[in-house]
């Protein structure tokens, strides 16, 4: 570290990483009159900045040195490059040019894994250094994010000012709030994006259902997504989708989704959701098969064969002489298996808390969900209001107002489920969000006969009812060996 350069004059934030968010966010920031910097290893990046901040009070750096040479100590610098060994690169590259006391904050979606060992550190390099989660994806961060910031409270304390003059505002309130220690604000981003996948997923299962169950057009589904997102089911996944079923490339009179390849990608945040709830023992099923689908999704060649062998014996196209009944039942399947998603992602956070230390307040995190971010939907406000009712709720869909909601939408949920299964049309995350709910309520589980099964072939012991935490074994074939 070089204490040489330090200097109370200077801009008071600095960015690393110009691409789509860095870009977006420092000119948010300089947006609110704050005075700051930017570095790219990638001339053109640079030179894109220093061309759009031309109006703000933004400099442009190539160098590194000149970069940290232009911030006010203690500085304060985030962040934002692709996830994984390229965010060590830049913090072996910058830690020479910088002071103890300086922060250091990644804004990128680190696993929170990676959080948790360069907190440790760097703090023994004297830094303050904290890994912040930012969702809302380019015009989020141009135009107000919700950010998650987590680790150092002192550096938070800091950057604060900064960070709530440019997220996101609902209410008036801004959606950045401290998540709690170590990499807790990294932990509570990957499991938005673990909802968010789920999302995802079942508004591509509703466009399946309409196109295919009910061969609607292109217009009519934009139709019924515009619908859908004037009423409870409002969101911002909802609304893009209800636009992109109205584009057309320019000079094309089609519309452009009829373009695209049928092959999702990801770069891993859901992925780790998953993995994640099962090293913690959290079922989240509507997010693990978000991500099965995106995998399946990739083996193009092998389904269009098994699509031309199997297709005659399973036809795709709904036969209901009532196609509005349907759509009434699809809202409210969605809302259903909406509710079922987020609550999925709340159980998950409240197990990390207590397992990781993270401390979390889950109103909290609705709260700062309700804006700027891709997850942001109407229903964030009831899952506000009964964490704000009771902080020790032990599962969201035990709220009473939720249980309602669940209650009134089930018939539908349940019709869509059998319909689209009867049809051959591909609801995978709607009928495993159905079977939780239906194990969830389920006050006996057939999980007895699981563990009879494992004490008989392999005499791994269970519990006997009325007596708990006793265990025991039988030789269920006593004759068996004689
Ligand atoms: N895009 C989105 O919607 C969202 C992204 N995120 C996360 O934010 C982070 C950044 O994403 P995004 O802005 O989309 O990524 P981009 O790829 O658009 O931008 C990353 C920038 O970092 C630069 N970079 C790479 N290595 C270095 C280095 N060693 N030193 C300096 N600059 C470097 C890249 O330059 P080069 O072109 O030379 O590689 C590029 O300009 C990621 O972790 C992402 O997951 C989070 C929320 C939303
Ligand atoms: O963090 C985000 C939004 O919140 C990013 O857009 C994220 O990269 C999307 O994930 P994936 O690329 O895996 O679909």
């Amino acid at each position: 570290m070089n204490p040489e350069q330090s200097s109370n004059t200077g801009n008071v934030f600095g960015m690393i990483g110009l691409g789509t968010m860095g870009r977006s966010l420092l000119l948010n920031i300089a947006d609110s009159g704050f005075p700051v910097a930017g570095y790219d290893r990638n001339a053109e990046q640079v030179d894109f900045l220093a061309r759009e901040g031309e109006a703000f009070p933004v400099q442009a750096f190539a160098s590194l040195p000149e970069f940290v040479s232009s911030l006010k100590t203690p500085r304060a610098i985030m962040m934002l490059v692709p996830a994984g060994p390229i965010v060590d690169n830049v913090i072996a590259e910058i830690l020479p040019l910088l002071e103890k006391g300086d922060i250091l904050i990644d804004g990128g979606n680190s696993h929170f894994s990676d959080t948790t060992r360069r907190d440790a550190a760097l703090k023994e390099e004297g830094l303050h250094f904290f890994g912040m989660g930012i969702s809302g994806g380019e015009e989020g961060a141009r135009r107000g994010p919700s950010m998650m910031p987590g680790g150092d409270t002192e550096a938070y304390q800091v950057m604060k000012p900064i960070l709530e003059a440019v997220a996101a505002k609902v209410n008036g309130e801004p959606c950045v709030t401290y998540i709690g220690p170590g990499a807790a604000g990294h932990f509570v981003k990957m499991v938005h994006n673990g909802i968010e996948y789920g999302m995802m997923q079942l508004i591509a299962e509703s466009y399946e259902i309409m196109r295919k169950g009910l061969q609607l057009k292109n217009e009519e589904i934009h139709q019924v997504f515009a619908r859908w997102n004037n009423g409870r089911l409002q969101s911002y996944l909802l609304e893009i989708t209800r636009d992109i079923f109205t584009y057309k490339a320019p000079g094309t009179e089609h519309f452009h989704i009829d373009d695209l390849l049928d092959i999702a990608r990801s770069k891993g945040t859901g992925k780790w959701t998953a993995q994640v709830a099962m090293e913690l023992e959290i079922p989240v099923p509507t997010i693990d098969i978000a991500v099965a689908m995106r995998d399946l999704s990739k083996y193009k060649k092998v389904r269009v064969e098994a699509d031309e062998r199997y297709a005659a014996d399973h036809p795709n196209a709904i036969k209901t002489g009532n196609r509005e009944e349907l759509l009434t039942q699809l809202e409210q399947a969605f809302y259903f298996s909406m509710i079922a998603t987020y609550a999925q992602g709340m159980h998950l956070l409240a197990k990390a808390s207590v397992d990781y230390g993270y401390e979390l307040q889950l109103d909290q995190i609705a709260k700062i969900w309700r804006g700027g971010c891709i997850i942001r939907a109407a229903f964030l406000e009831d899952i506000y209001t009964a964490y704000q009712q009771n902080p020790k709720l032990a599962h969201l869909l035990l709220d009473p107002q939720v249980l309602a909601l669940m209650n009134e939408t089930a018939p539908g949920m349940r019709a869509v489920v059998a319909t689209a299964a009867l049809s051959g049309v591909a609801t995978p995350a709607f009928a495993t969000t159905l079977g939780y709910f239906d194990n969830f309520r389920n006050g006996t589980m057939p999980s007895n006969l699981i563990q009879a099964q494992r004490d008989f072939f392999g005499a791994h012991t269970y519990e006997v009812i009325g007596k708990e935490g006793i265990f025991v074994h039988t030789d269920w074939l006593p004759d068996a060996l004689d």
